[in-house]
């Protein structure tokens, strides 16, 4: 596979540097995890209603290898050769009309808010494809390109990488109304009562803005001073910082024009609704920079380069997911080079690779027909990534890259102790499970022993559940990506270099064996000691390399619980409530949950849920859910709207992601799920919760193409 050919020729060891530490973390990029760019309905102004699906830009001439890499790989194509095609065409070009950018002066925020309001407005993937891609290469073209990276963290909603710590917009209502009220001298209960009947804080501001008279012209807000100020409001805390963050969006406020306050107050909501996730910002800056370096040698882009730069820019992005370092890297060495310079570096948390779900290990077997494979216990924590940089700081990151350091000290404290009796080792990077341990008795414990602890503020003397990291792959060692060499080199590296501690740092146990019994026997095993089953891995040959972000088809998943039903349980978003009843009086009773359909960038329906709740949770649930409800269904909301069955009480804003078991999926006439496919939706049949998913957002949640991939393996169609 072209991707899995890529990746691994990402291994190229070599010692250009891409960036030093500081340039790459600099002191305005901080964190802020996207809860943004959740697309909302087209062309509507005030009402919202639902959109109709975008239509698939996919051809009839799309070939089988392409629909292959579409099944398989997270990093599949956008658009096949003839999409790019089109895309690159001169009609497309021309109808984009992005706002020219001046070589002598800052990008004016204005130019930026245009184009949100044009991606807002147009609903055809290419055309906003266009539409960004042609702004990008306006910025690449002008003397100051690296203005690109600002523009492109605005466009996602965030103020740097997701991995680095503490810093997030996503501001209450309360506080921009506020703003709002004092920034444009209109009555508070006149902007509240605005925002009731709009339902968008955005519209709201630019409305006020409108009827405002200005004394005098203030300066117009340009793109650095608007991320810099973005970034001041995110990083304040403490007692006056209300006020002042007041102090800064009023001012901010004085100099909007037009639908400037509008996406700047969308942008501190941190739901800035432009329909344009960020899958598709990287597309368009594949293309901004495919253009942009075919002219400087008076040529055009041709669409084989472009679809290859999508495929580098998303593996180089797998790598290393920073804007910053891939702008200047592309920006250095050329966009088809980014790969070979955007390797693992310890402190830039890479995506990690995912597993396919099996039923039974004849299954597995059948997969694995003829290749070595390893089956290792699948312990039940969470996903720790290690990292040992080369000052000898130690930092650790979730599934979704956010950093985890603050949370697990003494995690720390092992990774110093293992690097004090490992004198040889000066960088690693190691994949691992962590997991609640019990010291006395020297064994496992379950997930929910894990969740009991604290999550904020950990200091290492009120530590009450002890844990242990499981590794399980070697990444990064002494300066070398380690991704394209074979699993079975990989993990002798790590067990020949790093010495385990005993209920502190440990090796994940693996059995290397093809026969039925004895993996019959190890999984029994694995039950036994409180882990979920097992993982079953490629471990020799190029097919074992480490696929950065991909659901790969070389690591296998078997789950005891779930050999019965689809393979795996399922991670849903919870949409819309159910008022309870009975004892459930008071709070919701149920919930309506959705899947997350990565393309379009929208929530399908998928199943009512009210089964597996205790009390306690359904407190807690409507205590956390209430302050999320909303006035109306969002229009990014795929559902049946003329089936009252269909309908919930009351909608949410998507936040939670709730981690659900079902018997089996079936089609449904009343729900959404993967209804591309089908016409009719998948739904769960007896669905029941297990757990709140608190380490995957709402985007992360299981893919609507994921729920169609369970569905055809059960159904064997
Ligand atoms: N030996 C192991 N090798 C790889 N992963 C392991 C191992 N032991 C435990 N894990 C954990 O298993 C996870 C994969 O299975 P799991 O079903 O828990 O995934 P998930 O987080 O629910 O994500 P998804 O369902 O989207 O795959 C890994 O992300 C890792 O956290
Ligand atoms: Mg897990
Ligand atoms: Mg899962």
């Amino acid at each position: 596979m072209l991707v899995r050919s890529l990746v691994r020729k990402a291994l190229i060891p070599h010692s250009l540097p891409i960036m030093s530490k500081q340039q790459t973390l600099g002191s305005f990029f901080s964190s802020a995890r996207a809860s943004a760019s959740a697309p909302v309905a087209k062309k509507q102004k005030i009402e919202i209603t639902t959109p109709e699906l975008t239509p698939d830009p996919k051809t009839d001439s799309e070939s089988e290898k392409d629909k292959e890499v579409v099944s398989e790989s997270p990093n599949k194509p956008i658009f096949a050769v003839d999409d790019a095609k089109q895309l690159l065409s001169k009609e497309t070009k021309e109808s984009t009309h992005v706002p020219p950018i001046s070589n002598s002066k800052p990008i004016p925020y204005s130019a930026l808010a245009d184009v949100f309001e044009k991606l807002e407005q147009e609903s055809a993937r290419l055309k906003n494809l266009a539409i960004a891609s042609e702004f990008f290469q306006e910025i690449l073209q002008s003397d100051r390109p690296e203005g690109l990276i600002q523009v492109t963290y605005l466009m996602i909603n965030r103020l740097g990488p997701d991995y680095e710590p503490g810093l997030e917009l996503g501001l209450g209502e309360t506080l921009l109304l506020k703003a709002i009220a004092e920034g444009t001298g209109r009555a508070a209960s006149q902007i509240k009562a605005d925002y009731h009947r709009v339902g968008d804080i955005g519209l709201v501001a630019q409305q006020s803005r409108s009827r405002q008279p200005t004394m005098f012209k203030p300066k117009p807000l340009t793109v650095p001073v608007v991320f810099e100020n973005l970034t001041q409001i995110a990083r304040m805390t403490g007692n006056s910082s209300q006020a002042r963050k007041i102090g800064i969006i009023n001012k901010m406020l004085t100099a909007c024009e037009n639908q400037e306050a509008k996406f700047l107050m969308r942008s501190l909501e941190g739901k800035l609704r432009i329909n344009f996730g960020e899958k598709s910002v990287l597309v368009a800056l594949a293309k901004a920079f495919v253009e942009n370096e075919a002219s400087k040698r008076n040529k055009k882009g041709t669409a084989e380069a472009l679809v290859q730069a999508e495929e580098k820019i998303k593996v180089a992005f797998s790598q290393t997911p920073n804007y910053e370092v891939i702008i200047k890297t592309a920006l250095e060495y050329g966009i088809q080079n980014i790969v070979e310079h955007c390797t693992l570096k310890p402190g830039i948390p890479l995506k990690p690779m995912l597993a396919k779900p099996t039923k039974s290990i004849t299954e597995i077997l059948d997969q694995f027909q003829g290749e070595e494979f390893t089956c290792e216990y699948k312990y039940d924590g969470e996903r720790a990534q290690l990292h040992l940089l080369e000052d000898g700081s130690i930092r650790i990151y979730s599934r979704n890259s956010e950093d985890m350091s603050e949370r697990y000290p003494d995690l720390i404290a092992v990774v110093k102790a293992m690097k004090a009796s490992n004198p040889n080792v000066n960088t690693l990077i190691l994949d691992c499970e962590c997991v609640a341990w019990d010291v006395e008795q020297k064994k496992i414990l379950p997930f929910q022993v894990l969740s009991t602890r604290k999550r904020k503020d950990v200091q290492t003397s009120d530590i009450k559940v002890q844990v242990c990291l499981f590794a399980f792959d070697c990444l990064f060692y002494n300066g070398e990506s380690l991704i394209t060499q074979s699993l079975k080199e990989r993990r002798s590296l790590l067990k020949d270099n790093l010495e385990p501690i005993e209920g502190k740092f440990q090796y994940a146990k693996g059995m290397d064996s093809s026969n039925v019994d004895e993996i019959q026997g190890f999984l029994d095993q694995s039950v036994k000691d409180a882990c979920e089953g097992l993982m079953v891995k490629t471990l020799n040959g190029s097919e074992s390399g480490y696929e950065p972000s991909k659901r790969s088809r070389n690591w296998l998943k078997l789950k005891k619980d779930y050999l019965e039903g689809v393979g795996d349980s399922l991670d849903l978003v919870v949409v819309g409530g159910y008022i309870g009843k009975g004892k459930r009086t008071g709070w919701y009773g149920g919930f309506l949950l959705a899947t997350y359909n990565q393309d379009t960038g929208e929530y399908e329906t998928a199943c009512k849920i009210g089964t597996g709740f205790s009390e306690d949770d359904l407190k807690k649930l409507s205590e956390t859910l209430k302050p999320t409800e909303l006035s109306k269904p969002k229009g990014s909301f795929v559902y049946e709207k003329n089936n009252s069955n269909a309908l919930p009480d009351v909608w949410f804003e998507p936040t939670l992601v709730f981690e659900v078991l079902t018997a089996d999926l079936s089609l449904s006439p009343i729900y959404k799920a993967g209804a591309a496919n089908y016409g009719k939706g998948i739904s769960l049949r007896f669905p029941r919760f297990i757990r709140i998913r608190d380490d995957k957002g709402p985007e992360d949640a299981t893919s609507s193409d994921q729920i169609i991939e369970f569905y055809e393996r059960q159904a064997n169609v």
